[in-house]
């Protein structure tokens, strides 16, 4: 960890033909977290892969992995992704009921709960469970794909889950996934984001160490 910020490439930009070595020109590019986006087709309109793929990218991998869900029944997955390897592992709040029962359960398994909030969900839908996550992941795009554009509006949200951090003495991070690049990823950070997820913005550049000593500059 840097300045208590994190970058966590979104290996969904990656070259998949060369797994293995994209996750280590990032790692020696200096990012924090490896974030893996999991689509089912159901609760978003694409796919990706599951747990045997996540497993495979924890063999290679030395920072922790962040693992996206976006299914449908993400409580019927759990055991699976942490097995496989998740540090943190992030349920959607709109893909799931009993909350509280999915949150405490990723806890007893043994890694840290996150919950996602699509960018039409309020954050304070959340305001029952922050005591007990250790991350709330804002979606600053509509889920399901990488290279889409940041949708503004999100900054409310940061701004309420920051404040209500500090209101109640909680230490859950914040994260954005979705559009972020060099020119919006230094207000966020000041805004009280701690992790930057960032997929095109930096697997689409020339040098992967350079777009990320450049995010670090601005956070
Ligand atoms: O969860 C998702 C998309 O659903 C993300 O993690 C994207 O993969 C981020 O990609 P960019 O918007 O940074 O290209
Ligand atoms: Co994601």
């Amino acid at each position: 960890m840097k300045n208590n910020k994190l970058i966590a490439p979104s290996l969904l930009s990656c070259d998949f033909t060369h797994l293995a070595d994209e996750i280590m020109a990032v790692e020696n590019a200096g990012c924090d977290m490896l974030h893996l986006d999991i689509m089912d087709g159901h609760f978003v309109p694409n796919m990706t892969f599951g747990p045997f793929i996540v497993s495979q990218i924890k063999r290679v991998s030395k920072v922790p992995l962040d693992v996206h869900l976006m299914i449908e029944a993400p409580d019927m997955w759990l055991e699976r992704y942490v097995e496989a390897g998740a540090d943190y592992l992030c349920v959607h709040q709109e893909s799931v009921v009993h909350l509280n029962r999915v949150v405490n359960r990723i806890t007893e398994l043994g890694a840290k709960p996150a919950v996602a909030l699509n960018p039409a969900t309020p954050p304070q839908v959340l305001e029952y469970v922050l005591e007990f996550v250790d991350m709330v992941l804002v979606m600053s795009v509509n889920p399901g794909f990488g290279g889409q554009k940041y949708i503004s509006n999100i900054i409310k949200k940061v701004e309420w889950l920051a404040r209500f951090r500090e209101e109640n003495g909680l230490n859950f991070l914040i994260e954005v996934d979705g559009g972020i690049n060099r020119t919006n990823i230094g207000m966020l950070s000041k805004k009280g984001v701690d992790v930057f997820v960032a997929g095109s913005a930096i697997f689409s550049s020339d040098d992967y160490k350079k777009t990320i000593e450049e995010f670090r500059e601005l956070l």
